[in-house]
């Protein structure tokens, strides 16, 4: 599996920051149905490693991996728990030595040209534009591909269901991150087919 299989299993990758276990198998299941195949369980709540777990179980034909993976530890607790590939939102040399010891497709961050070149250069061809709109959202993502067309992103940060196509129509992009599908209320009163209905309205975005 690669990371260019992850990111190209549909056009939005849910970013989720989940509170309560219990949400972990239905939430999974309601994304999933709803067409998003591959889903980033960010490491910033007590229970995500946890849900990591879960979640695999209850899809197992999609591709759960951990987001805000910063350091050694939550890459080790997203390696425990069985993370189908790792996101973080920039990178640092302690990630670029572990992410080359580890078979685990990773996903680093990058969000200047310079920074980019740098992840090209250590053999990355596919990265995370972070925090995507604040950076320069598609007009900067744009402008990075005339020198540097070999790399390819999935821009994640301030993306909504209208700003999507911006950049999805863009050619060195596969795939947007965003939290929109993932809205509070609902899961607060786990409505999980409304969560399924707007994880469909994502996955049909082109
Ligand atoms: O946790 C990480 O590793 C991150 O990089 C942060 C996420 O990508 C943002 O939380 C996306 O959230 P929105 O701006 O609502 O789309």
């Amino acid at each position: 599996m690669s990371i260019e299989q992850i990111l190209t299993s549909a056009p939005v990758v849910p970013v989720v920051v989940i509170d309560r276990l219990e949400d972990a198998e239905p939430l999974a299941k309601a994304l999933y149905n709803g067409g998003l195949k591959a889903l980033e369980i960010t490491l910033r709540t007590p229970v995500a490693a946890e849900a990591v777990k879960v979640m695999k179980q209850a899809v197992p034909d999609a591709y759960v991996g951990t987001g805000t993976v910063i350091d050694k530890a939550t890459f080790d607790a997203s390696i425990a728990a069985g993370a189908d590939f790792m996101v973080s939102p920039g990178v640092n040399d302690q990630l670029l030595e572990l992410a080359s010891q580890c078979d685990t497709p990773f996903l680093p961050g990058a969000a200047t040209p310079s920074e980019v070149m740098r992840l090209a250069e250590r053999g990355f061809s596919f990265l995370k534009f972070f925090p995507a709109q604040a950076a320069g959202g598609p007009a900067m993502l744009k402008s990075i591909g005339g020198p540097l067309p070999g790399v390819k992103f999935c821009p994640t940060g301030g993306i909504s269901l209208d700003t999507a196509p911006q950049y999805l129509a863009l050619n060195n992009v596969v795939c947007v991150g965003g939290t929109w599908m993932l809205d509070k209320t609902l899961i607060e009163k786990q409505d999980w087919h409304a969560i399924e209905q707007l994880a469909r309205q994502a996955s049909q975005l082109k």
